[in-house]
């Protein structure tokens, strides 16, 4: 719904953000990972934000979803990383998202890390998802909050403390990240039209 009032309100664009685990043992706590692309779990189990009758006047009914990150922006947010001397901290994967609140089990983790996925969360998905039905140009990252244990006699239990801690931790980096991003945006839509 957020994101169909912001289409009708004329937003051409859709930066997503959000806090997730880190599955892929090279992230580390604060690492940002711009989403290359996503696994729809809670769609798999017949949760979509699509679902019901189409509204026509937003987009079609079976909306294409193999190019939901756009490259362009993947690019140049790597681009603009680098400038801002975050190269090191900034990597590309695939996200994916269960319903929660319950962070997962070790066997949930293995799983989730099996399928390909690189972060996991609790959001975004159902965003992209409407946003690239009405036709936005979607990108979006993580922030890496905590890493994945998949590991049976490990007593770290991750907890939103810790997620809101290291949300902390970074925001005035985030906050660099995004306005650029969004400058970059801005310059090339005032380039297409002046
Ligand atoms: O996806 P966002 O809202 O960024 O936050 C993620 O982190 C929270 C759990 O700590 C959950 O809300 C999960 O979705
Ligand atoms: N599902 C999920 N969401 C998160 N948000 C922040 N960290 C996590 C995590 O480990 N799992």
């Amino acid at each position: 719904m957020p994101v169909r009032v912001m289409k009708l309100l004329g937003v051409t664009h859709l930066v997503a953000t959000n806090a997730a685990g880190g599955l892929n043992p090279k992230f580390e706590v604060g690492d940002i990972m711009l989403v290359k692309d996503h696994i729809n779990l809670m769609g798999f189990a017949g949760n979509n934000p699509l679902q019901g009758p189409n509204d026509e006047r937003f987009g079609p009914r079976f909306p294409p979803m193999n190019e939901a990150y756009d490259k362009t922006l993947i690019r140049e947010a790597k681009r603009i990383a680098k400038e801002l001397g975050l190269e090191n901290i900034v990597h590309e994967g695939c996200y994916t998202y269960l319903g929660g609140p319950n962070f997962e089990t070790v066997a949930e983790l293995k799983m989730l890390s099996m399928l390909g996925a690189d972060s996991v969360g609790m959001s975004t998905v159902h965003e992209v998802i409407t946003g690239r039905h009405c036709d936005l140009t979607v990108m979006a990252f993580s922030l890496i909050t905590n890493k994945c244990i998949t590991a049976y006699d490990s007593n770290d239990n991750p907890n939103h403390e810790e997620v809101m801690d290291v949300g902390k931790m970074r925001q005035d980096v985030l906050k660099l990240f995004v306005q650029s991003i969004v400058k970059y945006i801005k310059q090339t839509e005032d380039s297409i039209n002046p």
